[in-house]
């Protein structure tokens, strides 16, 4: 996997897959068009392994809340709503241990860190696209309480903190923040290798 940030030229046929980091979304995608690079990422998402952790999961998205005056480019990955900061600004970030079903032990809690994290509003399952697979939900009692109404439905979309669509996989947290392989080893697992296996 190669860092966005590390590309050089307009082509992105090279790699065959794609890791889209967390930083700040508008920067990144606003980068990425000066550079001639948003086009081609969006062909390469089109149908290669790609995962988006926090401002990449944002920019995986097909619609963002709360985008940046004047509104910001998505890649359109996945076909699902985000609010971006939609735990609120940068002190409100957390951590929150998370039961993850699809991950190796899987009873032993991953630590989600969420900086000024995205929040999915909307999941819009589709018959032409690959099922949403949620594998992750913040548990009750550490749902922050700068969320807008309180949460307390079993199926709020918005305590969907990782889900896997087809060969792309979207965490709002930060994985790669801590030493715990355990979601690079499921995206090798469920994304990368079903699609080099086709
Ligand atoms: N930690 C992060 O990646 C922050 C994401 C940032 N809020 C954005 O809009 O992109």
């Amino acid at each position: 996997m190669r860092p966005l940030s590390g590309e050089a030229c307009t082509t992105l046929s090279a790699p065959c897959t794609r890791l889209l980091h967390s930083a700040e979304s508008t920067t990144i995608a606003l980068l990425a068009n000066l550079a001639g690079l948003l086009q081609p990422l969006r062909e390469f998402t089109k149908t290669k392994p790609v995962w988006g952790t926090c401002a990449g999961a944002i920019l995986l998205a097909e619609a963002v809340e709360n985008p940046k005056k004047g509104g910001q480019e998505l890649l359109n990955g996945m076909t699902l709503t985000v609010a971006r900061n939609g735990w609120g600004p940068q002190v409100d970030s957390f951590e929150a241990p998370l039961i993850v079903e699809g991950l190796q032990n899987p009873h032993n809690a991953f630590t989600g860190i969420f900086i000024r994290a995205p929040v999915i509003t909307v999941i819009n399952s589709s018959p032409d696209q690959p099922p949403m697979r949620v594998i992750a939900r913040l548990p009750f009692g550490v749902v922050p309480k700068t969320a807008t109404t309180p949460i307390d439905n079993e199926d709020d979309p918005r305590r969907i903190v990782a889900v896997q669509q087809g060969n792309h996989l979207l965490t709002t947290f930060h994985p790669e923040l801590t030493k715990d392989g355990r979601f690079h080893e499921y995206f090798v697992r469920m994304c990368v290798v079903p699609f080099l296996s086709r």
